[in-house]
């Protein structure tokens, strides 16, 4: 029961974001954008530069524990590591009152799941082909710094101008870093989740697979009276998207690389006229 009541008064009274038209340091909050493991994201203008911005605050509930200024002062050493045209950058970090503030540029459109599931947007196999090498190759970049995002999903892609942007590095680690914070090791996870959060480029292999067949599964209507089937099954790939699926989900020989994987892609774009299986 005490604990119930801790989360109650975490969630209602604790954690509660700040109000829009609200001022904080030089930014006006336009909205909550969301509420995430560590901290809440808000749409701001920035009132110097005249910019749109994202404000990332550690949840007060949170504050000095390693769930909240650590995971901050991290999520800031990855985006501050990194250069790219379609991924946030760090602009600064400061402190209100008593509580941390990190500013990143917004990423303006919608998610990739906004675009499937809201918008209804259906994608053939070669349009995912393409994106997936749009998707792939900012995963080989965040690799070619020593960086494992670890949640390369599409509701971390922004959907903008026909580019595809990788958001949301609140999981990332550099290589040879801990995959968790508290004391707890990957071994108290189930065996999909150590896949997912190992701190080696497996495992943003193993989510580009699933990201893969999200796309895929866009056009793909399910017949009523019909019992779930495997993606195998429900799906008729080319033998060539079937095969990077296989090996991306570590089905078959696992790619030892994103550009490996990448390779793979080329090749099968390069060719016109596939055939389904
Ligand atoms: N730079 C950005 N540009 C545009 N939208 C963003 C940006 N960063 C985050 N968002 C939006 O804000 C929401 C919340 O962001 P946040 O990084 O807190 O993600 P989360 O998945 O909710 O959190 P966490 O990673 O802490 O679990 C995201 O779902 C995304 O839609």
């Amino acid at each position: 029961m005490w604990n119930k009541i801790v989360t109650w008064w975490n969630n209602t009274v604790r954690d509660r974001a700040y109000l829009p038209g609200r001022q904080i340091d030089r930014y006006r909050i336009s909205k909550v954008l969301g509420m995430g493991s560590y901290g809440i994201a808000y749409l701001a203008l920035d009132l110097i530069s005249h910019t749109q911005v994202v404000l990332k605050q550690v949840k007060p509930s949170l504050r000095h524990s390693p769930k909240g200024e650590d995971m901050q002062a991290y999520e800031q050493k990855v985006l501050a590591a990194l250069s790219h045209p379609q991924i946030p950058r760090w602009l600064r970090s400061f402190t209100y009152r008593q509580d941390s503030f990190l500013v990143m540029t917004f990423i303006e459109g919608p998610t990739l799941e906004e675009a499937l599931f809201e918008q209804m947007i259906t994608i053939d196999e070669r349009s995912a082909a393409r994106l997936m090498k749009k998707i792939g190759e900012i995963v080989a970049h965040l690799h070619e710094h020593r960086l494992i995002h670890r949640d390369v999903r599409i509701p971390n892609v922004i959907w903008h101008h026909d580019e595809p942007y990788l958001i949301d590095f609140g999981l990332a680690r550099f290589l040879g870093d801990s995959p968790t914070y508290a004391a707890e090791t990957l071994s108290a996870y189930d065996s999909e989740k150590q896949l997912k959060r190992e701190v080696a480029p497996s495992s943003d292999l193993f989510a580009l697979g699933h990201f893969f067949l999200f796309l895929l599964y866009s056009g793909f209507t399910p017949s009523e009276d019909e019992p779930e089937r495997s993606w195998e099954q429900e799906l008729s790939l080319s033998p060539a998207v079937h095969g990077m699926i296989r090996r991306l989900l570590q089905l078959d020989a696992p790619y030892p690389s994103v550009e490996a994987f990448l390779v793979d892609l080329e090749e099968f774009l390069d060719k016109p006229n596939h055939s389904s299986a």
